[in-house]
C-alpha cells in the first residue's frame, strides 16, 4: 500500500472535494493537472470554457476519471453555484477578467468580474462555513513608494522603498481617469471584504497574490486560438510576435520591471496552501520569484534569444520596436513600475521557495509555444488575403 501523504506538521492528508471556479483558465488548468497527477482530491471544475483542461476530462479511461467533473457555468447567473460550494470542502476562486488591455477599455466588466461577481462566492462560503482560497493579485500594491522619489534619489536603491510586503506595504493607485487601476481597486476591495468576513464572521480564508506567473497555456495567440485583435498578457504578446517573425512591441520604452515565476513552481505553493489549512488560513501570500527580475526590454531580448535557440531560426536584426501606451492600450492606461515580492510570510508559514530561473522557464515555455503554434501560424501567414 502507498504510504500516506503527510502535511507539513506530519499529519496524514485526508482527501477532500474542491470547488474550483475558473478551473478552465491558465492557472486552473495547471492546478487541476497537479491535483489529478499527485493527490487523491476530487475537483468540481467550474468555468465557461474547458479547452485547457480537455486533456484531463477525456477519455474517461484516464486514471483519475471520476475525480474531476466539469460544470460549464457562468457564476454571474447560475443557481448551481451555491449547491456546489455547499457539497465541497474547499472553494478556490480563480474567475476574473485579468488582462491589462481590458482594464481601461472595459472597466465596468473588469470591476463587475473582480468584485461584484466574487461577492456571492464569499457569501456562500461564509454562510456555509466553507474554506475559501481567493486569487487576488500583486497589482493591489500598485506603484512602489520609491517611484515617487526624485529620479536621482539614493533611496530608490533601498529595498524599504520598493519591496512589497503583505502586512506593511500601502496600495498606491493612479487617479480615477487612469482606468488601468479599475482591476487592482476591485481586487483590493474583495480582499478587504474577505478579510472582514474572517474578522467578523469567522470565514476561513487564504488570499493569494500572484506575481506574474507564466508558462504553457497562458492566454491565447491572436488569430489562432483567440481573437485576431485581442491583446493578451506580455508572454503571449511576445510569443505571438516571435512566432510571426515580427519585432516585439515595447510599451513606453519597456522600462517597467517585473519578476516572473514559473507556473509549476507557483502551483507547488498553492498545493501547500490547500493541504495545510492550519498554516494558510487567515493569511495573505505573495507568490512570486524575487530573483527573476527584468525590465520588459530585457524580457524581450531574452525571449528573442531563447526562441532562436528552441526554433532554430536566426533572431531578427531589429528584435524590438517602441510603441506608446496610448497607441497600444488606449486612453487611461498606467503601469506598475516594479514588483519585488517579499517572501517572509510564505517562507515562514509554508517553507515555499521558487526554483526555476527565468532562462529555464522561458526555454520550456517557448518550446511549448513553438511546438503548439508554429505550424498553425505558418498556415495563416501563407493564406492569401481575401480581396
Ligand atoms: N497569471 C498571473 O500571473 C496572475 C497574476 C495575478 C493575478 N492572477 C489572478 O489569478 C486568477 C487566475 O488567473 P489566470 O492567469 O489563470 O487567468 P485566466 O483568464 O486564464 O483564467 C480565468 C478563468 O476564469 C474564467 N471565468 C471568468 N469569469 C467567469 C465567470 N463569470 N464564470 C465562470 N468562469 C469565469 C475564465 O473563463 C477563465 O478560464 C485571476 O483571478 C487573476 O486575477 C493571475
Ligand atoms: O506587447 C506587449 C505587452 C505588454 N508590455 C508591457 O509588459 C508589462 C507586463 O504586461 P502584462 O500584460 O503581462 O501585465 P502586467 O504585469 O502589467 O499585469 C498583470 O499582472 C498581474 C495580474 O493581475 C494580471 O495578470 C495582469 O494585470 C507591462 O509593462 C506592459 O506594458 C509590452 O511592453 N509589450
Amino acid at each position: 500500500m502507498a504510504s500516506a501523504r503527510l502535511d507539513l506538521d506530519g499529519n496524514p492528508i485526508k482527501p477532500i472535494t474542491i470547488c474550483m471556479i475558473g478551473a478552465g483558465g491558465f492557472i486552473g488548468s495547471h492546478l487541476c493537472e497537479k491535483l489529478m497527477n499527485e493527490t487523491p482530491h476530487k475537483v468540481f471544475a467550474l468555468d465557461v470554457y474547458n479547452d485547457k483542461i480537455k486533456h484531463l476530462l477525456e477519455p474517461d479511461t484516464l486514471p483519475w476519471a471520476g475525480r474531476i467533473q466539469f460544470h460549464r457555468l457562468n457564476i454571474k447567473h447560475d443557481s448551481r453555484l451555491e449547491g456546489l460550494i455547499k457539497i465541497a470542502d474547499l472553494t478556490i476562486n480563480l474567475a476574473a477578467i485579468c488582462t491589462p488591455a481590458d482594464y481601461n477599455t472595459r472597466p465596468l466588466d473588469t470591476i463587475y468580474s473582480n468584485f461584484i461577481d466574487a461577492l456571492p462566492v464569499v457569501k456562500y462560503c461564509s454562510e456555509n462555513n466553507k474554506r475559501l482560497i481567493h486569487f487576488s493579485t500583486c497589482e493591489v500594491y500598485g506603484k512602489t513608494i520609491g517611484s515617487f522619489l526624485p529620479k536621482d534619489s539614493a533611496l530608490r536603491q533601498d529595498p524599504a522603498y520598493y519591496v512589497l510586503k503583505e502586512d506593511e506595504s500601502p496600495c498606491i493607485f493612479g487617479s480615477i481617469e487612469k482606468q488601468r487601476w479599475s482591476y487592482a481597486c476591485a481586487k483590493q476591495l474583495i480582499e478587504r471584504l474577505i478579510y472582514a468576513e474572517g474578522a467578523e464572521n469567522g470565514l476561513e480564508f487564504t488570499i493569494v497574490r500572484p506575481f506574474n506567473w507564466i508558462g504553457p497555456r497562458m492566454d491565447f495567440i491572436p488569430g489562432i486560438d483567440g481573437p485576431s485583435e485581442g491583446v493578451p498578457r506580455v508572454l503571449a504578446c511576445f510569443s505571438n510576435n516571435l512566432l510571426r517573425g515580427e519585432p516585439l512591441k515595447l510599451v513606453d520604452g519597456g522600462q517597467s520591471q517585473r519578476t516572473f515565476v514559473y507556473i509549476k513552481d507557483a502551483i507547488e505553493a498553492v498545493l501547500l496552501m490547500i493541504e495545510n489549512p492550519a498554516r494558510a488560513n487567515g493569511q495573505i501570500f505573495n507568490v512570486g520569484n524575487p530573483n527573476n527580475e527584468v525590465t520588459v526590454r530585457q524580457l524581450a531580448e531574452m525571449m528573442s534569444q531563447v526562441y532562436s535557440k528552441v526554433s532554430g531560426e536566426a533572431p531578427l536584426e531589429k528584435p524590438t520596436i517602441d510603441v506608446s501606451s496610448k497607441e497600444f492600450y488606449g486612453e487611461g492606461y498606467d503601469d506598475s513600475d516594479k514588483r519585488i515580492p517579499d517572501m517572509t510570510i510564505i517562507n515562514r508559514q509554508l517553507g515555499w521557495n521558487p526554483k526555476t530561473s527565468l532562462w529555464d522557464l522561458l526555454e520550456s515555455t517557448l518550446t511549448y509555444q513553438h511546438r503548439t503554434y508554429a505550424e498553425a501560424i505558418k498556415k495563416v501567414i501563407a493564406k492569401p488575403v481575401a480581396s
